[in-house]
């Protein structure tokens, strides 16, 4: 399913019709019935007339009906007597039938409404999910959650109201086919009504229709600006810059507001002239029928009955689009972001990896941000069940090596290679699998401490077992115990309730509950105090040999057991070997060690 759209009747159709499918035609066709038997039902006034006029014993005028006596031959020739009885019970029956359908088209509609929302919020999280690591980096959270949440919210709206204004089309389309076959003139004069009318409102839906795709834009920032707020809280209360931050918030919650009242403006000015452009109408009609078609009551009546019917139906026609076009800006904006995902995607190789057996090896790897160089010419290797660890000032690119072990970034030149594979070719989602990463900052979920470590796992009695070896390994243990809802216990948003050591163990755990091949490392020790780094550094070390494990570190003595460490400078390697070999042959980590023991 794609996401596009052109900007007209048939396009919108197009659109919607991608997202449900054939169940939009059923939709229609239930709405199409509705209107037949909306006009059938109205017809039904014509013998009612007739049997009025002939209990009153005036003559039946035949000549009012135009070509709808036709309907009352028919009727009669069915065996039925045009009494009021009859008629009356014909109506009777004609709209329980179209309340009976009404209800068939509601139902329909709701489950139409959950496809249409699933597969849209399905659609952008596959693309999200697609979306390639490098071009996340530039992504605007704000624009992505506020598209997820109100975007399609409003783009639902469009789809109602487009169907709605369908609807009312029908049913204008019914009574302009009625009153052609009762009276061409007034059929001409309600599609002349129409046409004059749709002129004032066209500007009105151009302007509505601008004002919409700002309100998008608004939404994406004010929804960027509510992450950021959330996500630096603590910063911005202790330091109380709350205050300041808010004032951007409400500017574009003002600014949002202005427009909104801008789209109501047009809405009241639409809305309002409705009844005076209908009742001239109305009013030039009846003039025209009495005074020059020397028309007879009941066929002013009739007239006027088809007329009202049918410009209820054209005002149903604007309201509806007017609806549509109000939300328009969401059609635009979801399928502008899925457009921009969708040419952002990673592309993934098809290279099954099977267990890693040599190594993941850098050759002459080079990686740029953009004009900015952050790793040149480096070879590395991670050899099989091996503890590396990379070291080197902030800023020297250990995280970015990191983040290549990982696949999320692929060399700009040199390769990348599993066990003689090229990143490029490998299926890195399955790579990905037995990846297991320990970043900077903890990534806990805001549920319990259970599920942040299995990843929602049933607590089967096997996934128990091994829930309760990683709390040993993770030193999380004693901690847990000492809970009142032990592991059930909840971590609250970005595990807000627990302490950043806490955090890095949990993180840990989860890690060696994946029972993962390659372990990364990425300063993950930094926010322990020195007795439960000490516990943590144990149990890392009691990894080493079992797992193949990256370290980065700032504290140089958390990393004396790595097999290799690798010394970076502004993104090149400068020195390699053992932790004694290192302190030996490189004046600059020597420096770095004793600056460190100081
Ligand atoms: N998304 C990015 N866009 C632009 N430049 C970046 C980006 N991420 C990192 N860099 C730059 O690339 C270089 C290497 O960064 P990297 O994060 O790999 O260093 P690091 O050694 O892990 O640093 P630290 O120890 O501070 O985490 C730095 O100069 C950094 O400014």
């Amino acid at each position: 399913m794609r996401l596009s759209y052109k900007n007209n009747f048939a396009g919108y159709f197009k659109f919607y019709y991608n997202i449900v499918g054939n169940r939009l035609l059923v939709y229609l066709g239930l709405s199409i019935v509705i209107s037949f038997l909306d006009g059938m039902g109205l017809s039904m006034f014509i013998p009612l007339l007739q049997a009025v006029n002939k209990s009153g014993n005036q003559p039946s005028n035949q000549e009012s009906l135009g070509q709808l006596h036709h309907l009352t031959d028919w009727i009669q020739s069915l065996g039925f007597d045009l009494t009021i009885t009859t008629v009356l019970s014909i109506l009777v029956l004609t709209f329980l039938i179209k309340g009976v359908i009404k209800f068939v088209q509601l139902s329909y509609y709701a489950s139409l409404k959950m496809i249409f929302l699933k597969k849209v919020r399905y659609k952008l999280l596959n693309n999200l999910e697609n979306l390639s690591f490098s071009a996340f980096l530039k992504v605007d959270a704000g624009k992505i959650q506020n598209t997820m949440t109100n975007e399609v919210g409003r783009l639902f709206l469009t789809m109602t109201s487009y169907f709605s204004a369908a609807q009312s089309f029908a049913m204008l389309a019914t009574y302009i086919f009625l009153a052609f076959i009762s009276n061409y003139q007034f059929a001409i004069l309600v599609c002349l009504g129409g046409v004059l009318s749709n002129g004032i409102y066209k500007t009105l839906y151009k302007r509505t229709k601008k004002l919409s795709i700002k309100i998008s834009e608004k939404g994406s920032s004010f929804n960027s600006f509510l992450i950021q707020a959330v996500h630096y809280f603590k910063y911005l209360k202790s330091t109380n810059q709350f205050s300041s931050y808010s004032k951007k918030l409400k500017d574009v919650i003002a600014q949002t507001e202005i427009l909104n009242k801008r789209i109501g403006l047009n809405k009241a000015i639409a809305t309002s002239i409705k009844e005076p452009v209908i009742i001239t109408i109305v009013s030039l009609v009846i003039l025209l029928q009495v005074n020059w078609m020397g028309a007879t009551l009941d066929s002013i009546i009739l007239t006027l009955l088809l007329f009202y019917r049918a410009l209820t139906a054209l005002v149903a026609v604007q309201n509806d689009w007017q609806g549509f076009i109000e939300n328009v800006g969401g059609i635009e904006s979801i399928t502008t972001v899925s457009a921009e995902m969708e040419g952002e995607r990673e592309t993934i190789g098809s290279v099954h990896p099977g267990q890693l057996k040599d190594q993941v090896l850098f050759d002459n790897v080079s990686f740029s941000y953009g004009s900015k160089k952050a790793l040149d010419g480096v070879t590395i290797s991670l050899p099989y069940k091996q503890t590396i660890a990379l070291v080197g000032e902030s800023g020297s690119g250990k995280t970015t090596i990191a983040n290549m072990i990982a696949g999320l970034l692929l060399p700009d030149e040199g390769t990348v290679s599993f066990d003689g594979i090229p990143f490029k070719s490998l299926n890195l989602n399955q790579y990905r699998n037995k990846i297991g990463y320990i970043s900077q900052e903890s990534v806990i979920f805001n549920d319990s401490i259970y599920n942040n470590i299995t990843f929602w796992a049933e607590p089967t009695s096997q996934n128990l077992h091994r829930f309760n070896k990683v709390l040993e390994m993770a030193s999380l243990k004693g901690f847990i115990q000492s809970l009142p809802d032990k592991e059930k216990t909840q971590l609250g948003d970005n595990g807000i309730l627990i302490s950043g050591g806490q955090k890095q163990r949990i993180s840990i755990a989860r890690e060696l509950y994946k029972e993962c091949e390659i372990l990364i490392f990425d300063e993950a020790t930094s926010a322990l105090d020195s007795e439960t780094e000490r516990v943590i550094q144990e149990n890392i070390e009691k990894l080493q040999g079992s797992y193949t494990m990256v370290l980065i570190a700032h504290r140089l003595s958390t990393i004396k057991g790595a097999d290799v460490i690798y010394l970076l400078e502004n993104g090149k390697l400068s020195a390699s070997g053992s932790f004694e070999e290192m302190m030996s042959s490189s004046t600059r980590f020597k420096r770095m060690v004793s600056l460190q023991s100081v």
